[in-house]
């Protein structure tokens, strides 16, 4: 049994022998370049596979997508540049939207003893990979939900979903089609899926555990789909009763079914980096299980972790093994907040090249299966944090916590976000003076 009182730390870091195996694993597959393993660099970049196991996008079913997120990364020899003009914090830009050069200057001389060229090799190190877009995958119906012990009334979903629509989300994740023995909390997802599903210019995919999930979702509406399997035996039990391999199977029969009515499926993988029976997960575990949702056709594959234990010594290494075999721009990440831990994690996989992130409004949510583990990173912060970098999201940050009021009165609980909890909170001094 795994301890959940300390993140999984450098000690317990794969070994070299792992990182071999990794290696191995992916022989004739797309390798990252060997010469740019540093962090900052797309590891995976420019490459070119012809082996059967290799990573041609060109001839997979789900390309054709025309989403605005389609990954741009930052060029900066093309002169999108880290510049006290282009990059902003956070702090900064609230007050004035623009920077404030108070910021480089008198509180921040020692820089000026650096030379240009070092502070542009610096800037160039952090940003170089960085997505200029990044695509939000709001799971707060789902995931959020999922685990609340009340039952949450139908009609209180359903106004959620369409409050987050209202924020600019491109995808919301609204329902799971899965057993009501097994989770009571979304035994209405028919209901909801019929109340939302027309819902314009937005995409609501739900989780189906097996075909019988997904022609209830497909009856009720649904135009996307998600599977979810697991880098961890234990908990692919615990979750779904069955062992990796046999959701595998399940999960070949559901995209096959999903082929034939041209419905996108989309791909998790849980337990990253910690199980919470097994304890730490190998990469090459992540890799493998993430490589057979790719293969058999799932057009993104969501990498979760599901318990929060990662940090950013345990996502790189995961992050490494799946990048050697799976296309940079067909990942997405899924982290829980429970060590407070998913935005440095978002960040090196944004630096990594990833550009679709996964959260939760108000920081809702944990898996009935996975105890201990906390909500999934809120919105609201991933959506500040990237406002920050000068990355675009679409997502109106204002209508977003306005969202996230609306489920904590309905929970009966405050924001698990601390930018909304902030925020709010400077809104409310204003309103004083
Ligand atoms: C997979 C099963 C169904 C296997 O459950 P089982 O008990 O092995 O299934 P079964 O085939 O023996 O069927 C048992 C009963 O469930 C029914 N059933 C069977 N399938 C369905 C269905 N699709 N929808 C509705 N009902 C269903 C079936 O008809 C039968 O009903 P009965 O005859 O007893 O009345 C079950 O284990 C299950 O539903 N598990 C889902 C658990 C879940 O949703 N967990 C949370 C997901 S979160 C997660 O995985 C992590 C993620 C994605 O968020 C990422 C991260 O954070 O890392």
């Amino acid at each position: 049994m795994s301890s959940l009182e300390e993140p999984l730390g450098h000690d317990k870091l794969p070994s070299m022998s792992t990182m071999d195996r990794v290696q191995r694993f992916s022989s004739g597959c797309c390798r990252p370049q060997v010469d740019n393993l540093g962090m900052g660099n797309c590891f995976i970049e420019g490459r070119s596979c012809s082996t059967s196991n290799s990573c041609n996008e060109d001839n997979e079913d789900y390309t054709a997508e025309t989403y605005p997120w389609k990954r741009q990364t930052r060029d900066m020899s093309r002169g999108d540049s880290f510049s006290p003009r282009t990059m902003t914090t956070g702090r900064n830009t609230l007050k004035s939207g623009i920077v404030d050069n108070s910021f480089y200057t008198s509180d921040y001389q020692y820089s000026q003893k650096r030379n240009n060229k070092d502070m542009q090799d610096m800037a160039y190190k952090f940003m170089k990979g960085m997505p200029e877009f990044v695509k939000i995958v709001e799971v707060g119906p789902r995931d959020g939900l999922q685990n609340e012990k009340n039952i949450v009334p139908t009609d209180v979903k359903i106004e959620l979903i369409h409050r987050l629509a209202s924020t600019g989300l491109s995808v919301i994740e609204a329902t799971s089609f899965v057993s009501p023995k097994w989770v009571p909390q979304l035994a209405d997802a028919k209901d909801v899926m019929q109340a939302v599903h027309n819902l314009r210019g937005i995409r609501l995919p739900v989780l189906t555990p097996n075909l019988k999930g997904f022609e209830a979702a497909v009856a009720a509406g649904a135009r996307e789909v998600a599977v979810f399997a697991s880098a961890s035996e234990s908990f692919s039990k615990s979750n779904i009763n069955c062992s990796i391999e046999e959701s595998l199977s399940r999960y070949r029969a559901v995209t096959r079914a999903a082929k034939e009515l041209s419905i996108p499926v989309r791909g998790y993988v849980s337990c990253v980096v910690g199980c919470p029976v097994e304890g730490p997960v190998p990469p090459s575990k992540v890799a493998y299980v993430a490589k057979a949702l790719y293969d058999m056709g799932c057009f993104e594959i969501s990498l979760g972790d599901t318990i929060g234990v990662g940090t950013p010594g345990t996502v790189v290494p995961m992050l490494l093994a799946v990048m050697a075999i799976v296309p940079t721009e067909k990942l997405a990440v899924h982290f829980h907040d429970t060590y407070g831990q998913s935005l440095p994690n978002i960040l090196v996989s944004l630096q990594m090249g990833i550009s679709a992130v996964d959260s939760s409004v108000a920081g809702l949510g944990g898996c009935p299966y996975a105890k201990g583990a906390s909500g999934n990173v809120a919105t609201e912060d991933v959506v500040y944090m990237l406002n920050g970098l000068g990355i675009k999201t679409n997502v109106d940050i204002g209508k977003l916590m306005s969202a996230g009021d609306f489920i904590g009165k309905q929970l009966g609980r405050p924001s698990g976000s601390k930018t909304a909890i902030a925020l709010n909170r400077v809104t409310a001094d204003a309103s004083k003076i």
